[in-house]
């Protein structure tokens, strides 16, 4: 008992010190440049004509930052940001319900919206579209549509997924943001202002090994930057130094490239296991245990960013980069 609610303090804890990571105006929000200079004047542009903001679509690789975009763009416009996700929308009268909540000028997020339910999306084209609802009313041969106005309002879609999107709802957004993995330097940016959030020191060197470590991606940045913090405070006098987060990372099992077990198995699965010829996803999710979407979403955008990966029209590959990491030698008939 007295565990459970230990444990569930710790999760607060954990949830606010998320929380107060994440930035909240774009000044704040590294990184990202294109997509920020673009949202920079829709913005000021929708403020000046007293307009909703076009509808938005973020997508890319998940821990990007997309869901702090949304913040940002809503606490840049001055309005109430709605949160809600693709499946958690089940039937159209929870979209109709969440739509006629909102004020004019709010902004309605939906996360994964690539899994939005057919019947729901429907709902959305006409709100996106002409801000308004279509309500049937009555069964059978007395069924009549009703149409009810909706408030100017804004969409902010985000998905890992941009190709599993319809075309009808793709093409009813404004703007299309794709976020990128992020530089190193940008990295040891927000690991140092992270640092600063949390009252820990931390020498460049060390941050700019947390970022090397990261996959280009600021959650995972946060995360280690977590986890060395302790070892900081255990092992070491409090102050995150090189040494100390070479030896947290080392025993992390974040090898220097950001690499974690999973990569290594799936690395090792197409060189050893299918000596290198291509193989599909399926396969590899197979000889691995993981799923195949995970593979897909996670782990493959980054290990294809940083040339270890390709995908071929007979499936996937290992590069020559990618056995010289792992020190195994290409196989000679490659
Ligand atoms: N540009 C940025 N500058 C500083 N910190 C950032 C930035 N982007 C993201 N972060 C940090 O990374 C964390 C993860 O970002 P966020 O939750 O927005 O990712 P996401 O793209 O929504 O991921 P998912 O696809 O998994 O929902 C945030 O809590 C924030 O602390
Ligand atoms: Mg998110």
């Amino acid at each position: 008992m007295d565990d459970r609610i230990v444990s569930a303090n710790l999760m607060m804890d954990e949830h606010a010190v998320e929380l107060s990571l994440r930035p909240r105006y774009l000044a704040e929000y590294i990184g990202q440049s294109k997509a920020k200079e673009n949202l920079k004047i829709y913005i000021e542009a929708a403020k000046l004509r007293k307009e909703a903001l076009d509808h938005v679509l973020l997508y890319g690789p998940p821990g990007l930052g997309k869901t702090t975009l949304s913040n940002i763009i809503a606490n840049e416009l001055g309005v109430n940001l709605r949160t809600t996700s693709g499946p958690a929308i089940e039937r159209p009268g929870d979209l109709a319900a969440l739509l006629t909540n909102l004020q004019e000028g709010d902004v309605l997020f939906i996360d994964e919206i690539h899994r939005l339910h057919r019947t729901v999306e429907e709902v959305l084209y006409p709100a996106m579209e002409d801000f308004a609802l279509d309500i049937m009313i009555g069964k059978g041969p007395s069924a009549r549509s009703v149409r009810l106005d909706l408030p100017p309002f804004t969409l902010i879609g985000a998905t890992t997924r941009a190709g599993l999107l319809s075309a009808p709802l793709r093409d009813r957004f404004g703007v299309v943001s794709r976020l990128e993995f992020y530089t190193v330097d940008e990295l040891a940016f927000i690991v140092s202002r992270a640092a600063e959030i949390l009252e820990v020191s931390i020498v460049g060197e060390a941050a700019s090994e947390i970022a090397m470590r990261s996959r280009g991606t600021p959650r995972i940045a946060n995360r280690l930057l977590k986890r060395v913090r302790d070892f900081a405070q255990v092992r070491g006098d409090g102050i995150i130094t090189h040494d100390i987060a070479q030896s947290a990372l080392s025993l992390l099992q974040v090898d220097p490239q950001g690499l974690d077990d999973i990569d290594h198995k799936m690395l090792r699965a197409m060189m050893v296991t299918f000596s290198g010829r291509p193989v599909g996803l399926d396969t590899i999710a197979a000889t691995i245990g993981e799923e195949s979407q995970t593979i897909e979403d996670v782990y493959e955008p980054y290990l294809m960013q940083i040339g270890f990966l390709q995908r071929t029209p007979r499936g996937r590959i290992a590069t020559e980069s990618a056995y010289q990491h792992l020190g195994l030698p290409l196989p000679t008939d490659r």
